[in-house]
């Protein structure tokens, strides 16, 4: 498993290693002892998974206030997605900060995500499929979400010009002014 930082404390990338051979590949997408001995220890409880049919699909940004606040170990399971975090955690040094990268099948690549990150992703392949674990239970009456599209988060997503597909709920999500971060870092 190799793991590399981002400019945003806390913030990693892991990689799990594919052992390929004549049928294809195995590869060990979460190993708790393996991480903990990178010094990553979270007792992720829920798995999810999404399909997003069309490119230009975005999902987020979406969190979880305490006292479900989750952290998130992201990766693609099919097709390709742009995901991204931003630092949310009150006092952080990077607070407001966002941090993107392309997750694909063909990468392999994993977001490690503390909690106290909004959490999203834009699609750039259709049927695009994404396997996240969770490090606590779904709780709706926690659940919010900050515009994908915020000018002062500014996130830059790779597509552009394009009628992106959005749920309701994250076309009447909040500014970023708005928003009261509930996470301390
Ligand atoms: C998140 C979640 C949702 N649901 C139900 C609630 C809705 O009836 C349905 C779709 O939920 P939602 O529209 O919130 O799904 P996404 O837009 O993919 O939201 C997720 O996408 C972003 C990228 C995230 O990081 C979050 O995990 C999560 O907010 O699934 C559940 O039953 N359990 C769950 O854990």
């Amino acid at each position: 498993m190799e793991i590399e930082k981002t400019h945003i404390p806390d913030l990693a990338i892991l990689t799990p290693r594919r052992f390929g051979d004549e049928r294809g590949f195995f590869s060990e997408s979460w190993n708790r002892k393996v991480m903990s001995g990178l010094g990553v220890d979270i007792d992720f409880v829920q798995d999810n998974h999404s399909l997003s049919r069309t490119v230009g699909t975005v999902r987020g940004l979406h969190y979880q206030s305490p006292p479900h606040a989750q952290a998130k170990l992201v990766r693609c399971g099919r097709g390709r997605i742009y995901d991204v975090a931003v630092d949310v955690r009150a006092g952080s040094p990077t607070f407001g900060q966002w941090y993107g990268l392309e997750l694909s099948f063909e990468n392999g690549r994993q977001l490690m995500i503390p909690a106290g990150f909004l959490h999203g992703f834009m699609t750039l392949e259709p049927d695009s499929e994404i396997i996240y674990k969770c490090s606590d239970y779904y709780a709706p009456e926690c659940d919010g979400s900050v515009r994908f599209d915020d000018p002062d988060i500014g996130i830059e997503w790779p597509l552009s010009g394009v009628q992106f597909t959005v749920s309701a709920k994250d076309r009447d999500a909040l500014s970023f002014r708005d928003f009261q971060s509930p996470f301390i870092y």
